[in-house]
């Protein structure tokens, strides 16, 4: 026994050896696999402040051999960011198309979708935006592969930004939907927040400016708390916005420039770019057409360096006007026709119409009336075209008041879940409650019936052995004043009997006299006849007294073969009569006693009347019984003495 034991610990002992051993070997292996100098190199490159020095750094170890996979994907992916920065969208394009395939080449699902997320987003900001939704669902079929909720949501997110921006507010309102039903759920505060400031922009979209400037108040309130301060100046940026449409240009323009101060400071040229346009329109605006030049000026060069197309154009269009309120005509038209050139490009209709009214003036102020009036034709024919539009779009305020209304219901509806939810749990929980208490109310019922039961079964078998044991103690009482053998009173009940006449000898006029017979030769019998023979023979005798005394009287066992009778509410002759018609009796049944001088068995007896002024004990009386039938046996037996 003690050498098995001994055999199974070395044998475990040498497997936990060989354990530690290969894990460390596995860890050496798998530690030779990863180049750690690159590991460190990129990290050294993504701390670089220097925007150029971190990209020539960053390109450097991409070209390397030992770079892995892994490695690989980080490097693309820090080198799309550092272009999406400089707003170079093209090069950061290309970049993330290059992760794409390197992540598809090696079936990384999540790697996939990031880097086919960065592509969508460089499209989208390339104004390329029914690509970037191909783009954004590609990328979701990747992200519902790896199961992950609120990836899932953030490009449903990016989708609906793009419809928005495309105006397709039914198709954004759809996807803004999706993801937020998505956040609702496994959302983080921020997620919550994004959602919000995502329907602001859908509002101001739909030119609902205050709804749009109540949600952002919200998310600016919301973004301070927790100091998220890009996501805080894109709401301002917003909020710009709505308040312009809103006609509240005091509030804009300071807000406005709070916000150009803090683009300029962080050197983000394409929200500055779209910063400075707003600015310009605000200027326009409110008739200060020096600054809305300076500021169009400058937000054309930005958005020109950041291809931030939307920007340009606006900004070329605000130039315009600008330019002909300052009677710089020859400049506002070449702007106009520049303006002309990108919006033919994008198929912008409406901005060409407006542009076509300014030119036409322009011309007329320039002298040549003839071209003029042609192009007012053509700004006539175009802006009742304009004006259908215009008719339209208020057609569409009108689908837009739908789609508010239908914002506001996902609004209530969610509160509604809500309040569902709450509902569901409360029922639950009373439900659970109710149940709990009818369970414990029928136990409770159960037991007190059980214990009902129980209570009156227990009462019954106690009134039944009660009863059974009277019966038994009757029994037991009454067999013990019995003699066994004789079936007549034992010498128990004649002390109490005779004790008990002591105690009222005095109150009653009770006449008592006791007999005592004992059967004569009865040694000499049982010698003759054998002991069952002898208790045959007392049995007999007790019968036989028994039968011939009245219902009064008591014949009891006295000892041996003694038996006392006590005559009572008698006078002494029909005691001594009855005794003698007793001996008689039992003389006459001839128990033949071959030992006897009477051949038959026989009794002698004694007989005395309880005289107070005589005895004055029990034993007194007996005593004086005892006598007479001493007397009797004296005188040759089968005969009664009396006093
Ligand atoms: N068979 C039987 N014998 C008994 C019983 N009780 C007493 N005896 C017998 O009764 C006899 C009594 O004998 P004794 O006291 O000598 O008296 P006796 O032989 O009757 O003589 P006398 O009384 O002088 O006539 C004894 O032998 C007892 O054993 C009993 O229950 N059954």
């Amino acid at each position: 026994m003690t050498c098995i034991w001994i055999f199974l610990k070395t044998y475990l002992v040498f497997l936990l050896l060989f354990f530690i051993s290969w894990h460390s070997y596995a860890l050496i292996v798998e530690d030779s696999t990863v180049d750690h100098s690159i590991e460190k190199n990129i990290a050294s490159a993504l701390l670089l402040t220097n925007a150029t020095q971190k990209k020539a750094q960053l390109l450097t170890l991409l070209n390397k051999q030992t770079v892995n996979v892994k490695q690989r994907l980080l490097l693309l992916d820090s080198i799309t960011t550092h272009y999406y920065l400089q707003s170079n969208f093209n090069d950061a394009l290309l970049f993330a198309q290059q992760a794409v395939t390197l992540a598809q080449d090696n079936y990384l699902p999540l790697a996939a979708a990031n880097a086919l997320k960065s592509v969508g987003i460089m499209h989208y900001l390339k104004a390329d935006i029914d690509i970037a939704i191909d783009t954004y669902q590609e990328a979701l079929s990747y992200y519902n592969t790896t199961a992950n909720p609120i990836l899932s949501a953030n490009l449903l997110n990016n989708i609906a930004l793009a419809y928005s921006k495309k105006n397709d507010w039914v198709a954004a309102l759809e996807h803004f939907k999706m993801a937020d039903a998505i956040y609702q759920e496994h959302g983080s505060t921020m997620d919550k927040i994004d959602v919000k400031y995502n329907m602001a922009g859908l509002y101001i979209n739909l030119g609902l400016a205050s709804n749009a400037i109540d949600i952002l108040n919200e998310v600016i309130k919301e973004r301070q708390l927790i100091n998220d301060e890009s996501g805080l100046f894109m709401a301002y940026a917003d909020l710009v916005v709505a308040l312009k449409i809103n006609e509240q240009y005091a509030q804009a323009m300071s807000l406005s420039e709070k916000v150009i101060t803090h683009y300029r400071a962080k050197k983000d040229n394409y929200n500055l770019s779209s910063a400075l346009h707003n600015a310009s329109d605000l200027y326009m605006k409110t008739l200060q057409p020096i600054k809305t030049k300076a500021y169009a000026l400058e937000a054309m060069t930005l958005a020109k360096q950041v291809n931030h197309n939307d920007t340009y154009i606006g900004s070329l269009h605000t130039l315009s006007k600008a330019q002909l309120a300052l009677g710089e005509l020859d400049l506002a038209l070449a702007t106009i026709r520049t303006s002309d050139e990108h919006l033919k490009t994008l198929k912008n209709e409406n901005l060409l119409t407006v542009n076509d009214g300014i030119e036409s003036l322009l011309l007329m102020a320039q002298g040549e009336p003839l071209k003029a009036i042609a192009l007012y034709q053509q700004f006539i024919v175009d802006t009742k075209k304009y004006n259908n539009e215009n008719f339209n779009s208020q057609l569409s305020k009108f689908e837009a008041n739908k789609l508010k209304q239908e914002l506001l219901n996902l609004k209530d509806q969610k509160q509604l879940n809500a309040l569902a939810r709450e509902n569901d749990r409360q029922f639950k929980n009373t439900l659970f409650t109710l149940m709990l208490c009818t369970i414990i109310i029928a136990f409770l019922l159960h037991r007190k019936i059980k214990d009902k039961q129980v209570k009156v079964f227990l009462e019954q078998q106690i009134n039944i052995q009660t009863s059974e044991l009277k019966k038994a103690n009757k029994k037991l009482l009454a067999i013990s004043y019995i003699d066994g053998l004789t079936k007549v009173n034992n010498r128990r009940c004649f002390d109490e009997d005779i004790q008990s006449l002591w105690n009222n000898k005095e109150s009653s006029n009770n006449l008592c006299h006791m007999l005592i017979a004992d059967i004569d030769y009865f040694k000499a019998y049982n010698d003759a006849y054998g002991h069952v023979a002898g208790d045959k023979a007392l049995t007999k005798v007790a019968e036989v007294i028994k039968s011939n005394i009245r219902r009064e009287d008591k014949i009891y066992r006295y000892g041996g073969e003694e038996f006392v009778i006590l005559f009572s509410n008698c006078n002494a002759e029909l005691a001594i009569s009855t005794s003698q018609r007793i001996l008689k009796k039992i003389e006459n049944i001839e128990i033949k006693h071959a030992n006897s001088s009477y051949n038959v068995i026989t009794l002698s007896a004694g007989i005395c009347t309880l005289n107070l002024s005589e005895v004055h004990s029990i034993e007194a009386f007996i005593e004086q019984a005892d006598d007479k039938l001493y007397q009797a046996k004296e005188r040759g037996r089968n005969q009664l003495c009396y006093l």
